[in-house]
């Protein structure tokens, strides 16, 4: 160990890889991955879905165009822990009102820079996601290692992060009205559906499909979160109801969510896609769209076998399930992000396709 690291992680394997703090201080016991997107550290601090999770970023240098206002994906970013090779505190950049890490200290998210993330990351990739301990250097090792064993990740922050009571973002041309199930919603996804004349209700994610359907949606939407989809039992069964009676899109975790209301099943994987350039294929045009993703779980294929559900995107680099649909319900969803922020925007037609399922009208209310 260097005499002036000040900081380190610890990995529940033993692993320890040392650097320097910033952002807030203090212990915490995560959940360690990596994301491989070259620009959007402000989006990727401020998505929900990262709670309780140390974000390793994979490309060298972060913080050098500092925090702008308009670039928030919430309002409470509550990413666990940032882990970085190289932290600029002098970004350059007109649009930046607050460094990046004034921004972690004022939010209680911790950071460490100087870490020799090449082989951090290697080893999440070789070994998989790992609970990790963002600590001081000092902690003893064996200290460290007896409260990973002891404690365990949380399993609501779908319930941490979703809002407590409904809220508005009307549309300025309303064409449509979207009810929102809020799991850690992304607010680009907000921005895309108020872009395209839907007034949107966002609603917690423990709301019934009774108040749903009082609301009178001409669309439902699920939102993307943290945690595993089968920790929110709640939302599974609410979407279930709803399925068949209003249109549904679903994105990430609200992907997931619709599936298992169909009863499939999912599972986690290895280490998880977190990036701006996994490739999909589209199963109905052909065409490859290069697309935004962050997600630990996927849709077990076999398992669609029992429902309805048809495939209809994939992962070029696994296999795995990236979006699946139900015609006659007029139920779709995709595994990763058409909002982007950040990333690519191959997938925006998504938004469309739900605009027209929309226009095509009637809710075959039961
Ligand atoms: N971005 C998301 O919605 C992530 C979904 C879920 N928490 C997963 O990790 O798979």
């Amino acid at each position: 160990m260097a005499i002036n690291f000040n900081r380190k992680i610890l990995l529940e394997d033993g692993q320890e890889y040392y650097g320097y703090g910033f952002g807030a201080a203090g212990d915490k016991v995560l959940e360690i991955v990596f994301n491989t997107s070259m620009v959007g550290y402000q989006e990727i601090l401020s998505d929900p879905s990262y709670t309780d999770q140390a974000v390793v970023m994979t490309y060298p240098l972060i913080g050098n165009y500092g925090m702008a206002e308009e670039d928030y994906e919430s309002a409470h970013p509550s990413i666990g822990a940032l882990i970085v090779r190289e932290y600029n505190d002098e970004p350059s950049n007109f649009r930046s009102a607050a460094t990046l890490g004034d921004v972690m200290k004022k939010c209680g998210i911790v950071g460490v820079w100087g870490v020799d993330t090449r082989k951090l990351n290697r080893s999440i990739r070789d070994f998989g996601s790992r609970r990790a301990l963002v600590t001081d250097a000092a902690t003893p090792r064996e200290k460290g290692l007896q409260l990973l064993k002891e404690s365990s990740l949380p399993t609501d922050a779908v319930s941490r992060v979703s809002r407590k009571t409904p809220e508005e973002f009307p549309a300025e041309q309303a064409r449509f009205h979207v009810a929102a199930i809020d799991c850690g919603m992304k607010q680009n996804i907000v921005r895309s559906l108020n872009k395209r004349g839907c007034s949107v209700t966002i609603v917690p994610w423990d709301t019934t499909a009774e108040t749903i359907r009082s609301l009178q949606p001409d669309g439902v939407f699920i939102s993307n979160g943290p945690g595993d989809p089968t920790d929110v039992p709640q939302t599974i069964e609410t979407i279930r109801q709803l399925l068949g009676t209003v249109p549904i899109f679903g994105i990430c975790l609200g992907h997931q969510i619709i599936s298992l209301a169909y009863g499939a099943r999912t599972y986690k994987l290895k280490f998880g896609h977190r990036g701006g350039n996994h490739p999909v294929k589209n199963l109905e045009t052909g065409k490859i769209e290069i697309t935004s993703q962050n997600h630990s779980y996927a849709v077990d294929t076999d398992s669609l076998a029992h429902t309805p559900l048809q495939v209809t995107h994939v992962n070029l680099l696994d296999q795995t399930v990236e979006g699946v649909k139900c015609e006659k319900d007029r139920v779709f969803s995709v595994q990763y992000h058409p909002e982007s922020a950040p990333g690519p925007q191959d997938s925006a037609y998504l938004f469309d396709r739900f605009i027209h399922m929309m226009e095509e009208g009637g809710t075959n209310h039961a």
